[in-house]
């Protein structure tokens, strides 16, 4: 089994570190988290990111007062050491599609628009009897900004995201460069938009883990974010953490 130095650890955010909330804001993050990353961080010689659908903004204010290596966006959105890496433009036709989608919002009680910029998500966990017009609306709206932008559904919620971006592709890019280069990839992630994660990891010979239920292409289960969160609190308390970590469960 690979040692600490080995390994490169990247995670992503809602579901995974934090529990499902009725809404976006709702999210609430274990204080005794953000320290523990930064403790893992250091016995991991660097490698540890998070790849998240959230943006880098949200995700620095979330895990205060650290920053972390972070895949935003979906991947369309890169800080590394940092610094921005690379960006996604935001589309020419995003302040039109807002439009409709803030329209239809205002319709509706209990559905939600998060404008991300570069991306926007149309949430419906607080009206699920809304799922199938939303998502109608989404792929319409995706389908008229054209070959730009794909659709990434998730748990009761959509997005509009531009097509070159996705978790696999974002950490192909960052384990070409140090400190991620030559370690083995471990992913945690627990929606649909992390299979793209656990698909490049699992083609680059690494650790792939689902939190929770629900089909997937990942390896190993963690029940809950609650588990999750037990094995990291640990892990940083012994100031070690290897893949062998997360198959005690
Ligand atoms: O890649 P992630 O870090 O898992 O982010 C994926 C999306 O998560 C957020 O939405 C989800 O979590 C909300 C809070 O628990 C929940 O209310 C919503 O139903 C979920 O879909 C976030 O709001 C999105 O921007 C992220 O893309």
């Amino acid at each position: 089994m690979a040692t600490a130095q080995e390994i490169a650890l990247f995670l992503d955010f809602d579901g995974t570190l934090v529990e499902i909330a009725p809404s976006p804001d709702e999210v609430r993050l274990d204080r005794r988290v953000p320290p523990a990353l930064d403790v893992l961080r250091t016995s991991l010689g660097g490698a540890l990111a998070l790849v998240s659908g959230r943006p880098v903004s949200f995700l620095d204010a979330a895990l205060e007062p650290y920053r972390f290596d972070t895949a935003a966006l979906h991947g369309a959105q890169i800080r590394l050491n940092g610094e921005i890496r690379s960006q996604s433009a935001v589309p020419e036709e995003m302040r039109g599609a807002l439009r409709d989608l803030v329209r239809f919002a205002n319709s509706q009680v209990g559905i939600i628009v998060e404008d991300k910029r570069i991306s926007v998500a149309l949430h419906w966990r607080l009206a699920p009897q809304l799922k199938g017009e939303a998502l109608e609306l989404m792929r319409a709206v995706a389908i008229r900004m054209g070959p730009g932008i794909r659709l990434q559904e998730g748990k009761s919620v959509a997005e509009l995201v531009p097509a070159e971006a996705s978790k696999g592709s974002a950490i192909a890019q960052l384990m070409q460069i140090a400190p991620y280069a030559g370690r083995l990839p471990v992913f945690i992630g627990d929606d649909i938009t992390d299979e793209h994660g656990f698909e490049a990891v699992n083609a680059l010979g690494g650790l792939t883990i689902r939190i929770g239920d629900g089909e997937t292409q990942a390896k190993l289960r963690i029940a809950s974010p609650t588990s999750l969160r037990a094995i990291l609190l640990d892990a940083a308390e012994r100031g070690s953490l290897t893949a062998s970590s997360f198959s005690q469960e």
